[in-house]
């Protein structure tokens, strides 16, 4: 099953790349989202920790990019940095060639909810909300919410569950939701952190399909971390971190293999 997004009321569907009212068909930006030697420490106690140190990366329109690394390498701190949720102590994060640093955070928040769609582990629907208020909730304030909300639930298998509670649902449905949620604004990135984390993984693999038409058939431009080669395989390249740095990066092996990607990401970390 593949989403495809319904248009916003009154215009036409527009491809992917010009959607941005800033750019022109002419003008599409072939790099949405580039890091440039980011730096972010945090206080632990009398201890200073570098999450990143020194983090240069570009990812191209359309792409789909899996981050790999061990616990504490880095990976959820750089993928809240791209969403401007963690600011950096040098450095530039350019999202769609605005750099996040000169928003204020009225404007972050509102640049963010519109161009940036953001997946969790942990799903953080609100409880008491039904799936399609869930949904609705970044654009409530949008005439065609409603409208938008039951389509994108339509498209994900959801509609007659639309009125359930996240708790009436199962994990999967309850991802399927958040990511609902993360498309109502038709955003161009999805950020998602660990987003089968919490799913078993046949649901797992489902979402990841699901992950990888919004970018084969939609041209959104997806950036995922994960800890498993099954999940990165889908993606067409997988950028590896250790203590901070971007250690290497691979395209993915063809045909969907996890072992070669486990196999790469093993020969990554050690070097062969
Ligand atoms: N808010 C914070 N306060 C203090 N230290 C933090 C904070 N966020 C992250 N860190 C530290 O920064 C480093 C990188 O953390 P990060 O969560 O980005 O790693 P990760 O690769 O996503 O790990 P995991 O796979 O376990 O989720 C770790 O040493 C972590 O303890």
């Amino acid at each position: 099953m593949f989403l495809k997004l319904p248009a916003a009321a009154g215009s036409p569907r527009l491809p992917r790349l010009y959607q941005n009212p800033l750019m022109t068909p002419s003008d599409p930006i072939p790099f949405p989202l580039e890091i440039s030697s980011v730096v972010k420490t945090f206080n632990q106690g009398p201890v200073r920790v570098r999450a990143l140190d020194g983090i240069d990366l570009r990812i191209k329109a359309g792409e789909f990019v899996a981050i790999m690394g061990a616990s504490g390498s880095g990976k959820s701190t750089l993928l809240h940095v791209m969403a401007g949720l963690t600011d950096v102590d040098s450095g530039s994060v350019t999202v769609e060639g605005k750099n996040l640093a000169s928003f204020n955070d009225a404007a972050l928040t509102r640049f963010r909810r519109d161009r940036i769609g953001l997946v969790f582990q942990a799903f953080n629907l609100i409880p008491v909300l039904t799936a399609e208020d869930n949904v609705r909730l970044p654009v409530m304030d949008r005439a065609d919410s409603g409208l938008r909300a039951k389509a994108l639930l339509d498209r994900l298998g959801l509609l007659a569950r639309r009125k359930h509670k996240p708790d009436a649902l199962s994990g999967g449905e309850q991802q399927r939701v958040a990511i609902a949620r993360a498309l109502i604004a038709d955003p161009a990135i999805v950020l998602a952190d660990e987003p089968t984390g919490s799913l078993d993984s046949s649901t797992g693999q489902d979402l990841c399909g699901l992950l990888r038409g919004l970018c084969s058939d939609e041209g959104r431009t997806i950036v995922m971390v994960t800890h498993e080669p099954a999940v990165a395989m889908w993606a067409d390249r997988v950028v590896v971190l250790k203590d901070g740095r971007l250690l290497t990066e691979f395209p993915t092996p063809a045909g969907h293999d996890p072992e070669a990607v486990a196999l790469a990401y093993q020969n990554a970390l050690h070097g062969s």
